[in-house]
């Protein structure tokens, strides 16, 4: 009997690739092609629809014969794509309108500000599962119907199909204009912020909310079932799934079950937490999403933190630097040095996703001193995926309320080992490598032979995961949170940058203010760690500025719950002794997770939910009370508060 194969295709951000796969998971031959990055103004990201479809073309054909297989040997055809870039086209001729609009684009930064502030959306968080950000479908498609004219009207005859990439090349696989099949699968869906994320189907009020015309939207279906069979490039192959890249990922590292995670570091990265059947909504920045749906079965839902900068900041080091010609150089280079010199560099080149959600963001390099050398700037590059990755995993501990063990990861970021080491150090968790470092096409191959039939169940899959690299965590407690310390700092930075409010004195939106304090707060901290240092002097301030900033806090800004009472700390932090060491250590930690859940939580539901404008008169109060407060500690009055809280 003639041996059968099964073919993924992985459409990326950078390039398409089409790799067949064995029985037993093993990759037989990879085909790949790039495509062109076209940047026309800065922040604008687009990709030519048709130069994918024609790489896909050429990558088809040549899998095959590297590999000597015919198109009657492929058992079905699985397809992995860079989620949330738009493809619009004309339904008779195939043609589409304009470039592809890519996830990494900011250009519907203001109409996402602008939107945040209609009527109904504090309810899209809820339906869809993500906030409301340039990085998803539905803004960049509102910008498409705003800006090109006359196509909303084509649009709403019926003209003009929208569709994500997979559904892009599924309609052109199977006959295009001659009887293109127009449909997307769920989890694809789920980065639109079109889908009800519940029913799974495209929901009427988030339709309106963005003014997209239902006609226009393919039909959603499962992520493995068989949407049709090839009729152009290589004709009679069963196109039998597809799932976004990342969800692919998920589904190749054999992540089945609720609590298995992996983090798939490419030109973005993005680490999904299988959460089962019922999606968690998040409260710590982390967007809820479809993991898969199996045929019929009910679908599995995903807590994911997206990055959108990793790999791509090493490119642009490459590329826009020119530091370096290749990318597996950077480790190279920063092995010169042995650690970054005091220099971070925030790639908020598209804002910030993550748990931040910042769209106005730029990207900064913090901490320049003439010391800094090209081999500091090297390890700062991959540092920031490092401590990306940790703001993310803390951000879905705190929602899953479990403490991630071990990191499953892939993709070609995991060919460097300076920056896989340097993420189990600032996790403090193993990270952990599979043999098929191709996770996603694995994934989409899995999908589309489950889908057929070609593998019987998720046991078997399982079976073929084996590991091959790992890495343990080394770098000692005090250098992790101080270097942390100092990221947050540096992130800090690059908030607001493209949105200076005209009328506003500099830093009187009041989550500066509160975010100043705690900087201030952090210094002292490091002063009264200086055996040098007037330690009264300074706990005298420390607790002013704390009670202050506590009852402004809650005097302005409403936090839900109340934070702990530290005035025994405070008093015990001056006695000398061992004593008074550890009460300084408890109240940092104390301070310091105040300042964290602070600044994901109520600071980045402030910038979501609140207006500029609002935010300013926010800090206007917060200022006002804040100064009688210290005013009132200063002249060592009573506090009606009774004690030092947080
Ligand atoms: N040795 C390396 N060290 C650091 N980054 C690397 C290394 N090799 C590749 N990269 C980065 O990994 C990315 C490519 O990974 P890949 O998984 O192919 O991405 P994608 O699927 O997003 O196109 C590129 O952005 C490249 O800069
Ligand atoms: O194509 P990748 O690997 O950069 O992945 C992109 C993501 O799907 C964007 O959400």
């Amino acid at each position: 009997m003639v041996q059968r194969y099964v073919m993924a295709i992985d459409q990326g951000t950078t390039s398409t690739r089409c790799i067949l796969f064995d029985a037993r998971g093993r990759l037989v031959s990879v085909a790949q092609r790039e495509h062109q990055q076209h940047f026309p103004r800065p922040g604008w990201v687009e990709h030519d629809a048709v130069e994918i479809w024609r790489n896909l073309g050429r990558v088809v054909p040549q899998a095959l014969s590297d590999a000597g297989i015919e198109a009657g040997q492929v058992a079905a055809l699985g397809i992995a794509n860079q989620r949330e870039t738009t493809v619009l086209w004309d339904r008779r001729t195939g043609v589409p309108v304009g470039r592809a609009i890519v996830w990494q684009d900011t250009r519907t930064d203001g109409m996402v500000d602008q939107l945040a502030r209609e009527p109904g959306a504090d309810r899209v968080r809820r339906l869809c599962g993500l906030p409301l950000a340039t990085y998803f479908s539905a803004p960049r498609l509102r910008w498409q119907l705003e800006h090109t004219p006359g196509l909303r009207e084509r649009a709403e005859r019926g003209e003009v199909l929208f569709g994500t990439i997979e559904t892009w090349l599924i309609w052109n696989l199977t006959g295009g204009p001659d009887g293109g099949v127009h449909v997307t699968d769920v989890t694809n869906a789920s980065r639109t912020m079109l889908m009800n994320l519940r029913t799974l189907s495209w929901d009427d009020e988030l339709l309106e909310f963005f003014d997209v015309p239902r006609v226009m939207l393919p039909e959603i279906r499962s992520s493995t079932e068989v949407y049709g069979t090839t009729s152009r490039v290589v004709p009679g192959i069963d196109i039998a799934a597809a799932l976004g890249d990342q969800q692919a990922a998920l589904f190749g590292q054999t992540c089945f079950a609720p609590g298995e995670a992996k983090c798939t570091y490419g030109t973005g990265s993005f680490l999904l937490l299988n959460t089962g059947t019922t999606p968690v909504l998040s409260t710590h920045g982390m967007l809820t999403t479809v993991g898969f749906r199996i045929g019929d079965e009910p679908a599995v839902y995903a807590l994911e933190g997206s990055i959108a900068v990793t790999g791509s900041l090493v490119q642009w080091f490459r590329d826009g630097l020119g530091l370096i010609s290749s990318a597996p150089e950077i480790e190279t280079l920063a092995r010169t040095v042995s650690d970054n010199g005091g220099c971070y560099i925030v790639p908020a080149f598209s804002g910030l996703f993550a748990p931040h959600w910042h769209s106005e963001a730029r990207g900064v390099i913090a901490g320049l001193t003439s010391y800094i050398t090209k081999g500091h700037l090297a390890r700062a590059v991959l540092e920031a995926t490092g401590w990306q990755t940790r703001e993310v995993v803390e951000a879905m501990n705190a929602d899953s309320g479990l403490a991630l063990s071990t990191l499953r990861v892939d993709g070609g970021m995991t060919a460097d080992n300076l920056l896989m080491q340097f993420v189990a150090d600032v996790l403090d968790v193993p990270v952990v490598r599979p043999m098929v470092a191709e996770t996603v096409s694995l994934g989409a191959a899995y999908a589309a032979g489950l889908s057929v039939g070609y593998w019987p169940d998720l046991e078997g899959l399982r079976r073929n995961w084996h590991r091959a690299a790992q890495w343990l965590p080394e770098m000692d407690l005090a250098r992790r949170e101080r270097e942390y310390a100092q990221w947050r700092q540096a992130v800090a930075l690059t908030f607001g940058w493209t949105r200076p409010a005209p009328a506003a004195t500099p830093g009187s939106d009041v989550t500066e203010l509160v975010q100043a304090d705690h900087r201030r707060l952090e210094e002292l901290f490091r002063g009264l760690r200086d055996e040098q240092a007037d330690r009264d002097l300074l706990t005298a301030e420390l607790a002013a500025l704390l009670t202050a900033h506590a009852a402004a806090t809650e005097r302005v800004l409403h936090p839900s719950e109340p934070g702990p009472d530290v005035s025994a700390d405070v008093r015990a932090i001056t006695e000398p002794g061992p004593e008074g060491e550890k009460a300084l250590l408890r109240l940092e930690n104390a301070v310091d997770e105040h300042i964290r859940g602070e600044e994901r939580g109520l600071l980045n539901e402030l910038r979501r939910t609140v207006s500029p404008a609002e935010r300013l008169g926010l800090g206007r109060a917060f200022a006002a009370e804040r100064a009688r407060r210290l005013e009132r500690a200063r002249a060592g009055g009573p506090d009606p508060r009774g004690g030092v809280q947080l």
